[in-house]
């Protein structure tokens, strides 16, 4: 079995998440994909929702596709969610499984800089998806990475979680950048500053 990892801080999650897993998922047939929210990401401030609300948001938005997964490891471990520690408690449960691990171009460009990537990349492959903003060029990676990074064609999508944070605390909308299920549970639950009772 092959699965795709789609890890995240998914503050909240939107359409350039999905876009990317599903991408990953077509392009090299995988199975299942897992969505995998950090606890505390390990290179920025998560300065967000909960763990809990991230995990809930993800599950909404990925709740009618018949491969998509959330998997709550780095949520319940706690502290910095070092992909690596991840990797290593996954494979000793899931011993058949082939991992590939989704990210956008901007993480493709940091992999150096992961803890333990030298040990992680004969632990898995990366796939990887363009993002505006972030130029993709794998021969500029170092040696040991290459051959590591696959990549999937998506749609490019210019949507951040920062930008959707920051459109609902100055009261814009975010229609259509999250799934509807998204967006409901952020006003249900009165996330990021949005203001009482918005229906629009
Ligand atoms: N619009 C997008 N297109 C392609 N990949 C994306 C997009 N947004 C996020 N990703 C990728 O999804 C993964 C998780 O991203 P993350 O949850 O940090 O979202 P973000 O939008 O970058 O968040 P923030 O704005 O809070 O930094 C990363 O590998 C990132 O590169
Ligand atoms: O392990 C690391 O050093 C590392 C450094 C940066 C990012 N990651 C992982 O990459 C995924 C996307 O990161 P982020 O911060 O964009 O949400 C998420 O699962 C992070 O835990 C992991």
């Amino acid at each position: 079995m092959k699965v795709g990892i789609m890890g995240g801080t998914f503050d909240p999650i939107h359409i350039g998440h999905l876009l990317a897993a599903e991408a990953a998922r077509d392009s090299f047939g995988l199975d299942e994909v897992w969505f995998m929210p950090s606890h505390i990401p390990p290179h920025k401030e998560q300065a967000g929702a909960s763990g809990e609300d991230r995990l809930g948001m993800v599950a909404e938005a990925i709740s009618d596709h018949p491969c998509f997964r959330t998997l709550d490891i780095e949520i319940r471990r706690g502290g910095v969610s070092y992909t690596i520690d991840t990797v290593k408690e996954i494979r000793g449960s899931f011993e058949d499984i082939e991992f590939h691990f989704i990210i956008g171009a901007d993480m493709v460009n940091y992999l150096p800089k992961w803890e333990g990537i030298e040990e992680l990349v004969n632990l898995m492959s990366f796939i990887g998806v363009g993002r505006p903003g972030s130029t993709l060029n794998l021969a500029a990676l170092p040696p040991y990475l290459h051959g590591k990074v696959l990549l999937a064609d998506m749609p490019q999508v210019d949507i951040s979680s920062t930008e959707i944070r920051e459109r609902l605390a100055t009261g814009h909308s975010i229609r259509y950048m999250v799934t509807d299920s998204v967006y409901d549970y952020i006003r249900r639950r009165g996330l990021y500053g949005i203001q009482p009772g918005r229906t629009d």
